[in-house]
């Protein structure tokens, strides 16, 4: 496929010390210019592939490809990993010690002074972190250190950048910031990215694709949305959403008939309203700021519903709702 930058051939990577870790018999391909999201619980595999995409760790079989040519790893370069393929890893990796400026023009040759300053304040500038360049990396903040983290990395013009757990070390606020700018250097640097993350949240809303890890296998890949309104497995759903899982009992009880063992149903499936025919009795309410989680029960089957009414539920109410769509698996 000629979109395609890299493409994983049935790689698999066991650790000797851990014979159940690892990655196996993954096929993946990775679009040009897209943000691509590796998601999965913690030891799914995650770092393992990261480090397979960059050349810093071979497959025991298959083969990793960068544009059809393979990916060669460490044991037959002599600096490890490829040169148009970028890695910020959760350390940052940054000399503490040095200016910000330094810390990312340092890895521009000496040939061409001007042309090393002005491509160091183009990135800086790009991750709006050009007002620090003064500034020691030690003196700044975790998100700051981030953006340099990351301009170290694109300085160089790498076709692929990949990222582990880029927002573990920043609040809220500047997560969406980074987000919005890891969404920029796709769109107008044409830097395919692929970020691991175990927050499905950095998924749902960045990801052009997205890949989902169990066990060191992918389970399933696709859009976001479709990911979310109709997976494949009960551990997408749990991965993606707050979701209740309810046997077929259960289900029953709330007049679902379904031939699948389980189903699960998002919180926002839950339509609140008078006189549904399902009639709850609120056991609790969740404050969360701009709505409330309510813990619904009928005939001892238990649900966490939506309510973008705060304050108009309270424990012990009874409330009429209405099941509109449900997953089974
Ligand atoms: N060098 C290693 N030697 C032995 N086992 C390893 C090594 N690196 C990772 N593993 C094991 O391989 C599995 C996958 O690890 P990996 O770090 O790729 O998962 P992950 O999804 O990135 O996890 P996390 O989200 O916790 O970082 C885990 O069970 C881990 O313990």
């Amino acid at each position: 496929m000629s979109n395609t930058i890299i493409e994983l051939k049935d790689v698999t990577k066991v650790y000797i010390e851990s014979p159940f870790a690892g990655v196996k018999s993954i096929n993946l391909a990775i679009r040009q210019g897209a943000v691509t999201v590796i998601s999965g619980e913690s030891g799914s595999g995650k770092s393992t592939l990261l480090k397979l995409i960059s050349g810093l760790m071979s497959p025991d079989t298959g083969s990793v490809l960068f544009k059809d040519e393979i990916v060669r790893g460490p044991e037959s370069r002599l600096i490890p990993g490829h040169e148009a393929i970028k890695t910020v890893a959760q350390d940052f990796n940054l000399n503490i010690y040095a200016k910000v400026y330094d810390n990312i023009a340092g890895l521009l040759p000496n040939t061409n002074l001007k042309a090393k300053d002005q491509k160091a304040y183009e990135v800086m500038e790009f991750l709006r972190i050009d007002h620090l360049a003064r500034k020691r990396a030690v003196d700044l903040s975790g998100g700051e250190q981030q953006r340099v983290a990351i301009a170290r990395a694109i300085i160089t013009d790498p076709e692929v950048l990949l990222l582990d757990e880029p927002f573990s070390q920043v609040d809220t606020l500047v997560k969406n910031e980074l987000r919005a700018d890891i969404k920029r250097m796709a769109r107008y640097l044409g830097i395919s990215v692929i970020l691991v993350s175990h927050d499905p949240l950095d998924g749902l809303s960045l990801a052009d694709e997205m890949v989902i890890l169990k066990n060191g296998i992918i389970l399933e890949s696709g859009v976001p949305r479709h990911l979310y309104n109709a997976p494949g497995y009960l551990y997408t759903a749990q991965l993606l959403s707050n979701c209740n899982v309810l046997t077929a009992d259960e289900a029953q009880e709330l007049g679902i008939s379904s031939y699948k063992d389980t189903i699960a149903i998002y919180p926002e499936w839950i339509r609140l309203e008078e006189g549904a025919s399902l009639q709850f009795i609120i056991k609790d309410v969740f404050f969360k700021g701009s709505y409330e989680e309510l813990l619904l029960n009928l005939n001892g089957v238990k649900l966490i519903a939506i309510s973008t009414d705060p304050g108009k539920y309270t424990k012990g109410m009874q409330v009429g709702g209405r099941i509109e769509r449900f997953v089974g698996f």
